[in-house]
C-alpha cells in the first residue's frame, strides 16, 4: 500500500545552515507518529518539506504517492501550526477559521454550501468549540486555540494531519480531547505527525516516535525510541526526568 508520507535522505539548507541533513521517514496509514527533537533540531523544517512549502536541496518527499505541493493542493495535508506562527489580532471567529479548512471543497467562488456549514459544525462539536464559535481567535485559551486548529483540519477532511506543538500551552481537557480525536482520525485510516515536547503524553497517543536532530537518530516504537540513552542522544540529558531534577 502506498505510504501516506516517505521522506528519503531528504536535506535542506537555509542559506549555509544544515537544518535537514538525509532525514528519512516513512509514516503509514492510519498510525500517529510523535516527532522529537530539541529546538532548533528541524521539526518545523520536516513539516514544511513535507507541505512543499521548502524544496529539499537532496532527496525525496512523496505525500500519498504524489508531489507534496499536489498533496497540498488536493486537501490531503491538514496542518496545526505552532502558536507563534499564527496572526491572533487577526480579526477572523473560531467558525470562520474553521471555515478555511473547506476552501478545498469550495471551489473558485469560495461560497460555503449546505454541506460545507455543517462540516464546520460538526468540526466544532467534535472538539467541543460549538459555544465558543462566534468568538474571535485570539480571545480563546491555549487549549481552545489548538482545539480550533484541529477542527479546521477534521472540517477539511485531511487524511494526513501534521501538528506543530499541539500541546503547548494547553491545559488537560485540551490535551485529552485532541489526544482522542488523534487516535479516532489514525482509526479511521488517516496520518498522523505530531511534533511535541510532551514525551510523556507519547506512548499512550504514538504507534511510532522518531527522534530527529537535523539526522532521523531514530524510528521505531516510542517505548524503545524514548529511552534514556536515546533521549540523552538527542538532547545531551533525559528530558523525562528534568521536573524532577530542577
Ligand atoms: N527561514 C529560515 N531561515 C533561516 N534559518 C532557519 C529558517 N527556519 C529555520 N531556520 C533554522 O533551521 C534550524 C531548524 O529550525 P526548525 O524551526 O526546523 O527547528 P525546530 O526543531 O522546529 O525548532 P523548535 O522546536 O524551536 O520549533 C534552526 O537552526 C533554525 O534557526
Amino acid at each position: 500500500m502506498t505510504l501516506a508520507i516517505d521522506v528519503a535522505n531528504a536535506t535542506v539548507h537555509y542559506g549555509s545552515l544544515l537544518a535537514l541533513d538525509k532525514a528519512s521517514i516513512q509514516l503509514e496509514r492510519g498510525s500517529v507518529c510523535g516527532l522529537v527533537g530539541m529546538n532548533g533540531s528541524g521539526k518545523s523544517t520536516l513539516f514544511k518539506t513535507i507541505m512543499g512549502l521548502v524544496k529539499p536541496d537532496t532527496g525525496s518527499v512523496l505525500v500519498n504517492g504524489t508531489n507534496p505541493l499536489q498533496a497540498r493542493k488536493s486537501g490531503a495535508i491538514g496542518y496545526v501550526p505552532q502558536n507563534e506562527a499564527v496572526d491572533w489580532d487577526f480579526p477572523i471567529s473560531v467558525r470562520e477559521v474553521v471555515m478555511t479548512g473547506r476552501y478545498g471543497h469550495m471551489g473558485f467562488t469560495r461560497r460555503p454550501r449546505k454541506a460545507d456549514h455543517e462540516a464546520v459544525e460538526q468540526a466544532l462539536a467534535r472538539v467541543e468549540l460549538t459555544e465558543q464559535a462566534s468568538r474571535q481567535i485570539g480571545q480563546l485559551s491555549g487549549g481552545q486555540k489548538k482545539r480550533a486548529f484541529v477542527a479546521r483540519c477534521i472540517a477539511q477532511e485531511a487524511n494526513i494531519m501534521l501538528l506543530d506543538e499541539p500541546f503547548a500551552g494547553v491545559d488537560k481537557r485540551s490535551e485529552a480531547t485532541i489526544t482522542k480525536l488523534l487516535r479516532e482520525v489514525a482509526d479511521q485510516g488517516g496520518s498522523v505527525l505530531i511534533s511535541t515536547h510532551d514525551l510523556h503524553a507519547l506512548p499512550n497517543l504514538a504507534d511510532q516516535a522518531i527522534l530527529l536532530m537535523r539526522k532521523v537518530l531514530m524510528q521505531g516504537d516510542p517505548q524503545l525510541v524514548l529511552q534514556p540513552e536515546n533521549l540523552a542522544m538527542a538532547f545531551g540529558l533525559d528530558p523525562m526526568n528534568r521536573g524532577e531534577d530542577a
